[in-house]
């Protein structure tokens, strides 16, 4: 029996689901279609779940999901997916962000000429016999020399400019993330608000991602600004126009037309408040990816990043956590064993509800693709404390942001004794607790407790003692777990000269009972003695 189970709820590209079950630990059910209840109630026997857009993965699905560890959407938008809700169940969402750009790009180029030159009301009239009408009614418009607004300056958008600018279109851009030099290399004007991108435009083409900011981005008052006779063209998400705005600007003869391939709510009604419209309009049906190419790039993508997530955990286009691709997982792979033992080592020595952790890379580690680290040790350093089993690698920051803790990383590219340092300090207040760890050769090993210098490994049963400096001690503490019949694996001795104490952490082959560690921590000259499991 496969250990890990998959359901692709919406139609991939068969070579994606075959490359899922072609997986020995790995099986893929294919049921598309499913009601949400019934998707509810067979949810919980799956680890990760395949969609496109229509499947809906609500709260609800994901409070079903007993086992669920990732979402593959095969596509960009994952506006299908409650992302708050998979990052409160600890699941991780990943997207296939490349695959459907140029398809897209050019579908929305497709509705642009469609509506400049009304394609398809022209068509539907020729149909209907009313060839010598349809010349008369339907002059278009020449791209040559229009001012096109781009809203969204990412993927699609790029693609779309470019393929503009050989239509000699003059392309303006709004996208809070683009920069100067951006904007200069793709040639286009840089407008610093959508009002500017706008005003003047006789062409705007969407490409946003639609999100609480963006929706109805187009609204009454950029449709207005627009030049008479402008064009719409949506090919992101429907959510981006106020529809009702959109239809009072063509009916009043000031936008000429759209072109959409998205609507507010899909599918659209048949009274749709634009399809009414006897004007220059292009429809389609959601249709930017679907292109075999598209189609074949995005099912194969999905289906091989959730893959290799649930076979090596490696980590590719998620949007609810930094990724770890195969590379920068065999670079940082050891220090995230290495942060989860200093994360357990942590929550028993660390002082009770902390108020932070700091995660600093010392040396070339400061380079590197460390961001799933400090989540690591957050992720450990919360399991061990709290009892619910709830926190893993994807929800620690929420959980830890909803106890008061915060997590703050540094990098210091100084080298230390150590070629490469992880240091892991949690503060409470004035106090501060800190333990180190690096690779030694190609084994991590835990080198600092408490700023003690001390030579461990990170994962066995560990008695860990602070003492008086002075002879004797560690004979007794020895003798006791002779007597226990504890063998003594290794034991790493170190001293604070200022203030007289010693730190011994002795490696052990089984935990400590109860009974053994009261014994240790009454033996004089003990002041403390913790068991520790990493
Ligand atoms: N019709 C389809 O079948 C289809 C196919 C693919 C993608 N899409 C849609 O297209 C959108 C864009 O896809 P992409 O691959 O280009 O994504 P992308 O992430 O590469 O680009 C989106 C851009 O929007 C920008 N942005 C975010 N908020 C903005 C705002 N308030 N104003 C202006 N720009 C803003 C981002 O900075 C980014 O550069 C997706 O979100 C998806 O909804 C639709
Ligand atoms: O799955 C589809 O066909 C739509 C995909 C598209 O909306 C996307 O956001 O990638």
């Amino acid at each position: 029996m496969a250990t890990y189970r998959v359901l692709v709820s919406d139609p991939i590209s068969e070579i994606g689901v075959a490359a899922l079950n072609a997986h020995p630990d790995i099986s893929a059910d294919f049921k598309t279609g499913l009601p949400p209840e019934e998707l509810i109630s067979i949810i919980g026997e799956y680890d990760a779940l395949v969609v496109r857009s229509q499947t809906k993965v609500t709260a609800e699905v994901f409070a079903a999901a007993k086992k669920l560890r990732a979402v593959g959407r095969a596509g960009v938008g994952v506006d299908n997916i409650d992302r708050a809700a998979a990052t409160d169940h600890g699941v991780i969402v990943m997207n296939t962000p490349t695959g459907n750009t140029i398809s897209t790009a050019e579908h929305a180029f497709t509705l642009m000429l469609s509506t400049a030159r009304n394609i398809a009301p022209a068509h539907a009239e020729v149909l209907a016999g009313n060839f010598k009408a349809a010349r008369k009614a339907y002059q278009g418009i020449e791209l040559n020399g229009k001012r096109l607004a781009v809203l969204g300056m990412g993927r699609i958008g790029s693609e779309f400019a470019k393929r503009a600018q050989a239509f000699n279109m003059k392309v303006v851009a709004y996208d809070p993330f683009l920069t100067q030099s951006r904007a200069d290399e793709l040639k286009v004007e840089l407008a610093e608000s959508p009002d500017i991108a706008l005003n003047g435009a006789d062409v705007v083409t969407l490409h946003v991602p639609l999100t609480d900011d963006t929706k109805h981005i187009l609204n009454e008052a950029r449709l207005a600004s627009m030049n008479p006779g402008a064009i719409v063209v949506n090919c992101a998400r429907g959510g981006l126009i106020d529809e009702p705005a959109l239809k009072a600007a063509i009916e009043s003869g000031h936008i000429a037309g759209c072109g959409l391939d998205v609507f507010e709510e899909e599918p659209p009604p048949a009274d749709h408040i634009l399809f009414g419209l006897n004007k220059h309009v292009a429809f389609t049906p959601h249709l930017g990816a679907s292109t075999n190419e598209a189609q074949e790039n995005v099912g194969i993508q999905v289906a091989e990043q959730i893959r290799d997530f649930l076979a090596t955990g490696e980590i590719r286009n998620a949007i609810n956590m930094p990724s770890l691709d195969a590379a920068a997982l065999a670079e940082v792979g050891p220090y995230l064993d290495l942060a989860g033992s200093l994360g357990k080592l942590l929550a028993k020595l660390g002082p009770e509800n902390p108020d932070s952790l700091r995660v600093s890379y010392h040396g070339p580690l400061a380079k590197k693709d460390t961001g799933l680290v400090s989540r690591k040790a957050l992720t450990a350093l919360l399991s061990a404390r709290r009892s619910d089993g709830q926190v893993n690698i994807v929800n620690a920051p929420a959980v830890a942001q909803s106890m008061g803790l915060d997590l703050t990383e540094s990098t210091i590219s100084a080298q230390t004794e150590f070629n490469e340092l992880l240091v892991a300090e949690l503060r409470k207040g004035d106090q501060r607790f800190r333990v180190a760890g690096t690779i030694i050769g190609k084994s991590p090993r835990i080198v600092e407790i408490d700023r003690l210098f001390v030579d461990t490994n990170i994962k066995g049963e560990f008695l860990i003692v602070k003492n008086d400096d002075r002879p004797g001690i560690v004979g007794a503490v020895g003798t006791l777990l002779g007597s226990a019949q504890q063998n003594i694996a290794n034991l790493s001795l170190a001293r604070n000269k200022s203030d007289g104490n010693a730190l011994t952490v002795i490696e052990v082959d089984s935990p400590l009972s109860a009974e053994l560690m009261d014994s240790i921590r009454s033996t004089p000259g003990v002041l403390s003695a913790t068991g520790v499991s990493l």
